[in-house]
């Protein structure tokens, strides 16, 4: 088992906000190296909390975590050795050449001078940032900077990785590069942890998810078997504002319509077959003298799921994200 964490809870109480239950008795289990599981979920929801508990740098209030074979708090220091971590804020020190930030948390994690220099040199050419290895920190642009912060996650050759919403602020090119630079690493075996609240991401790159909301999991599967716990296709219908409560009602009562989900100037529809069901719903409104604005059909998708478990779109979410506090990796000690 890579990672087991069961009934884990974290209460922060504070001052100003009284008591906060961000995380609420999580349970999660990774056997196998060399997967890719993403931990998805809205702003608040807990994700940063649940993986500063996982990689040691946080102790949780209850539940029991064991990491790469070692029980938490007992072998944090073991474990630190084998885990890596890499905040929101990635751990780049600005004022430090590139290769020098390698160098530093290399020793920090307690490797010895040359297996350091060898393990950064290894880095430097795989990250492609062999050309900016003697500038400082703060001269990266967006992409070099998070491909440091990765680096210096895995300088300490750890057999899992945690990466705090990894592609966060980065263009869609540069994003589609660490996802490339991610899936190497689990062709490598490592074991990538990752939380985002990016949907498409979590699809695209995750063998499996644990969804969570308000400090629970809600839902967990292999993206592809979640998506199969919502039917087949969505139809979203455009319509008047007005008519929106009417439409409901209307589409409700078709035979074929699963579910149907108010937004706002519209309804969507869960159905089997969305190419069967367009000419159908549209039909049923027209009859009952609804004008609509527009149809669309989608296959379902993970944000799809939330809203199936929760009653609310994770694309509804605010998606800007304060940078969590500065910690690099595991290593340092935080
Ligand atoms: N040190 C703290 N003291 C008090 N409350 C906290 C603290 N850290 C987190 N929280 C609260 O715990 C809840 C979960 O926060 P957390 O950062 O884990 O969520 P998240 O899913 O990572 O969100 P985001 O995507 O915005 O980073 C939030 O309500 C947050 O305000």
């Amino acid at each position: 088992m890579i990672l087991e964490a069961v009934d884990l809870k974290k209460t922060f109480r504070d001052r100003r906000s009284g008591t906060v239950e961000a995380v609420r008795g999580v349970n999660l289990a990774l056997p196998d190296r060399g997967e890719i599981f993403g931990f998805l979920g809205p702003n608040g929801a807990g994700k940063t909390t649940t993986v500063r508990m996982l990689s040691t740098l946080t102790p949780p209030t209850s539940g029991r975590i064991t990491v790469v074979g070692c029980e938490l708090p007992k072998e944090t220091r073991r474990a630190r050795e084998r885990i890596g971590y890499v905040s929101q804020a990635g751990g780049v020190d600005d004022g430090m050449p590139v290769r020098d930030n390698l160098m530093l948390q290399a020793r920090i994690s307690g490797m010895g001078v040359t297996a350091a220099r060898q393990s950064g040199d290894r880095l430097l050419e795989a990250f492609d940032l062999v050309e900016v290895a003697n500038r400082a920190g703060q001269t990266l642009s967006g992409g070099q900077r998070r491909r440091l912060a990765l680096a210096l996650g895995l300088v300490h050759r750890p057999e899992l990785l945690f990466l705090d919403e990894p592609t966060l602020g980065l263009d869609p090119t540069a994003r589609i590069a660490l996802w490339d630079e991610v899936r190497a690493l689990r062709a490598a075996d490592t074991t990538v942890f990752l939380t985002t609240h990016y949907l498409d991401e979590a699809d695209a790159l995750c063998d499996r998810v644990a969804i969570i909301d308000r400090g629970v999991i809600v839902a967990e599967g292999s993206p592809d078997d979640l998506k199969r716990t919502v039917s087949g296709d969505v139809v979203t219908v455009r319509l008047d504002e007005a008519d929106t409560e009417r439409a409901t009602a209307v589409v409700g009562d078709l035979p074929f319509v699963r579910e149907v989900r108010v937004e706002t100037r519209g309804v969507r529809c869960y159905v089997d077959n969305g190419g069967d069901a367009v000419p159908a719903v549209l039909r049923a409104l027209e009859g009952h003298d609804i004008p609509v604005r527009s149809m669309s059909v989608e296959s379902s998708s993970l944000d799809d799921v939330f809203l199936k478990q929760t009653g609310r779109s994770l694309r509804e979410q605010p998606t800007t994200a304060v940078a969590g506090p500065v910690a690099a990796t595991a290593g340092q000690g935080r």
